[in-house]
């Protein structure tokens, strides 16, 4: 099977996109993990499918494939590469676009200075809607991980994440901390881990280890969390620059029950086929 794709990234999070409209393609966990190996495949964080809508009002159904071979519901810097695919391949002409995703509806618009601003949806709060086996919500949780008291807030943006404020960035314990915490039992479907250092009232730095993908230069759906846990515990403005390795998002929630908005590029790097 021969598939065309194009190689994208926003914020140097980086995508393989797949046209499943025009292309008959059926990728399993194996085949996606290896289009997604850096040195046997093509390379990437996770694996976009560009599909027909499933409900009336929506112009695409996408689905989201990380790097291990997951399928998950949410993806913020895929959203933006999502709606830059189907603009330069000309699947659409429109600018506000309707996505239908695993959870639920997206609408994305393209802005005239080429960046995309995407609807994230309303985080959800509650344990079980994250998943999180914790007895009743909490601003912070508190637990014991080899016998240091880690403390976190979480969240779903769809997806579900952890939030842990640091005082230095550059030393945050990304890899030790965030792999084991991305599998605790805790997190019956694992976790998005996000280090968060608040810098005033309008910024904060992030870094993001990824389920399903570890450590990446920038975490779309991680940027919006950060964002929320700290507009929640009073420390941040209702529009956040959240800065990541890989660039800044700009991140605007005005409360619960309201959707959480992302801007930011996406990025076209280039097209090719890979046989499977
Ligand atoms: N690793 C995430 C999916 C990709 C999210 C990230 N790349 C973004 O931009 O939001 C998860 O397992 O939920």
């Amino acid at each position: 099977m021969r598939i065309h794709f194009t190689k994208m990234q926003g914020l140097g999070n980086d995508f393989v996109v797949i046209d499943a409209i025009n292309q008959s393609v059926r990728l399993d966990a194996r085949q996606i993990r290896f289009i997604a190996d850096r040195h046997f495949g093509v390379g990437c964080d996770q694996l976009l499918l560009v599909e027909s809508p499933v409900s009336e009002n929506a112009d695409f159904k996408y689905r989201i494939f990380n790097a291990d071979g997951s399928e998950v519901a949410q993806c913020g810097n895929g959203a933006r590469c999502f709606a830059r695919f189907v603009l330069d391949q000309s699947l659409t002409s429109k600018r506000s676009i309707v996505v239908d995703t695993d959870a639920g509806q997206l609408v994305l618009n393209a802005n005239e200075d080429g960046d995309i601003t995407v609807n994230m949806g309303v985080p959800r709060f509650e344990p079980k809607q994250i998943p999180l086996l914790m007895p009743e919500e909490a601003l912070v949780y508190t637990v014991f991980l080899n016998g240091d008291q880690v403390t976190f807030s979480a969240l779903s943006m769809g997806n579900p994440h952890a939030i842990i404020c640091v005082e230095d960035i550059e030393t945050a314990p990304v890899s030790a901390l965030g792999k084991v915490l991305e599998s605790h039992p805790l997190f019956p479907e694992r976790v998005n881990v996000g280090f968060m250092k608040i810098m005033d009232r309008q910024s904060v730095k992030l870094r993001v280890y990824e389920r399903g993908a570890a450590e990446t230069l920038a975490c779309g759906s991680g940027a919006c969390a950060a964002a929320v846990a700290g507009i929640e515990r009073g420390a941040l403005e209702r529009v956040v620059s959240v800065q990541l390795p890989g660039g800044s998002l700009k991140i605007a929630w005005q409360g619960r029950g309201h959707s959480v908005y992302m801007t930011g590029p996406a990025v076209s790097v280039y097209e090719g086929q890979i046989e499977l």
